[in-house]
């Protein structure tokens, strides 16, 4: 008989997701995303982070000051390195697995792929313009989206 307790497509797609963010050295918020097929297989995966050439070291992570002087300036969001690290042609189809709900940026990023469907986790900036404007061109586009439910489920490693 096979066995009962493994992990839901959800689970094993977000767990991808949180462990990709946890390759970001922003210091207050690690994102992760996982993008699947329509069949569920993994297609590519991101964080946010700096481009490359940026040094993580150099470049700063400050949430304040001068614009220039802020990571804001600097940083990839994990979908939109997901989007960009897939190598293998269309996303039309695809579903998306993230740690936080798509910015506004992010979003039109995912419009443009052909990603249909957002499976995310914390929507923390959820009364903020840029995310009430992602929602907003999301609705529009017809991409659908649903918060991932957590299952309570944990996840232990050794490495
Ligand atoms: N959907 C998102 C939203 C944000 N990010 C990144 C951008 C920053 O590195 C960080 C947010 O920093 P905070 O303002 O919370 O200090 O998360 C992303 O990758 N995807
Ligand atoms: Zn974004």
């Amino acid at each position: 008989m096979k066995r009962k307790n493994y992990i839901s497509w959800d689970e094993y797609f977000m767990g991808v997701s949180k462990l990709s963010g946890m390759r970001s050295k922003d210091p207050s918020t690690q994102v992760g995303a996982c993008i699947v097929s329509e069949d569920n297989k993994i297609l590519s995966m991101g964080y946010n982070g700096f481009p490359a050439g940026c040094s993580d070291d150099e470049f700063p992570w400050e949430r304040e000051g001068d614009i220039y002087d802020t990571k804001y300036a600097y940083v990839t969001h994990s979908e939109l390195n997901a989007i960009l690290n897939y190598r293998g042609g269309s996303l039309e189809g695809a579903k998306i697995y993230v740690s936080l709900f798509p910015c506004n940026e992010c979003a039109k990023a995912i419009i443009q792929s052909g990603i249909r469907t957002i499976v995310y986790d914390s929507d923390k900036y959820a009364d903020t313009p840029t995310t009430r404007a992602s929602k907003r061109m999301l609705d529009a586009a017809g991409v659908r989206y649903y918060q991932y439910q957590r299952t309570g489920r944990k996840v232990e490693l050794e490495m």
